[in-house]
């Protein structure tokens, strides 16, 4: 039996044969992708460099001798390779676990495609078990808080939590925002809820990504890796 950090690194390591030669590559945050990079800096002669999404993927990725590019002086990114919280069959994902969804989803954005990595507990039939992280600016998060919950039907109490750090130091992004992690959506309809999210007042953006959904998921199972597309 695999252990789920196994089939990560199953994952992370196919993804090495969707990486283009002389190409910047975009790479988001976490875990899954702390290994994809690892795999990367193996074969980082043939690469440019990377556009990050997050602070702690660029300390990550200079450490390992990968250079790193402002995206704003990028034109081409053929690739963004990055992980998932919750990835469904239609390739629609929900990220932010890690607090970087903002920037992940301007690189995510800019790429020609967008190479999902994740091992089989994330692969779901309909999103939101795992609380949807909405990024907002501090001053709007109680009113967001109360527009989040007005999502609540009968029998389902929707509920955001502002994220904490430690103690009772609140959660801050690399953009200095906060993070509501909205727990209780049955999400059916992910693009419509996205674009619903991401017009109230003092939202930055969230964490779904079904607009701009994942073109290859690469999943490692018990049963080896597999892609789906
Ligand atoms: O903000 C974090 C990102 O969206 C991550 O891609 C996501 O949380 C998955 O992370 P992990 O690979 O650690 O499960």
């Amino acid at each position: 039996m695999l252990t789920q950090d196994q089939m990560k690194l199953a994952a992370a390591t196919k993804a090495l044969e969707f990486i283009p030669d002389d190409a910047v590559i975009g790479v988001g945050t976490g875990s899954t992708v702390n290994l994809f990079i690892e795999q990367l800096a193996t074969i980082k002669h043939r690469v440019q460099g990377a556009v990050s999404s997050s602070e702690a993927t660029t300390a990550r990725l200079k450490a390992l001798g990968i250079p790193v590019l402002d995206l704003a002086v990028v034109d081409d990114l053929p690739v963004y390779v990055d992980g998932a919280d919750e990835v469904n069959h239609y390739l629609h994902m929900i990220k932010g676990g890690g607090g970087a969804l903002t920037r992940e989803k301007i690189v995510a954005a800019v790429a020609k495609e967008f190479i999902c990595i994740a091992d089989e507990t994330k692969y779901v039939t309909v999103l939101g078990e795992f609380p949807l992280p909405v990024e907002v600016v501090p001053m709007a998060r109680s009113y967001v808080a109360r527009q989040m919950e007005r999502l609540s039907k009968p029998g389902i109490r929707v509920h955001p939590e502002l994220r904490m750090a430690s103690g009772d130091k609140v959660f801050q992004t690399d953009n200095g925002n906060y993070i509501l992690d909205v727990h209780g959506l049955n999400i059916a309809e992910p693009v419509s809820l996205e674009t619903y999210i991401n017009q109230i007042a003092g939202v930055v953006t969230n964490g779904l990504f079904a607009q701009r959904r994942a073109d290859v998921l690469i999943l490692g199972t018990q049963h080896g890796v597999e892609v789906k597309r």
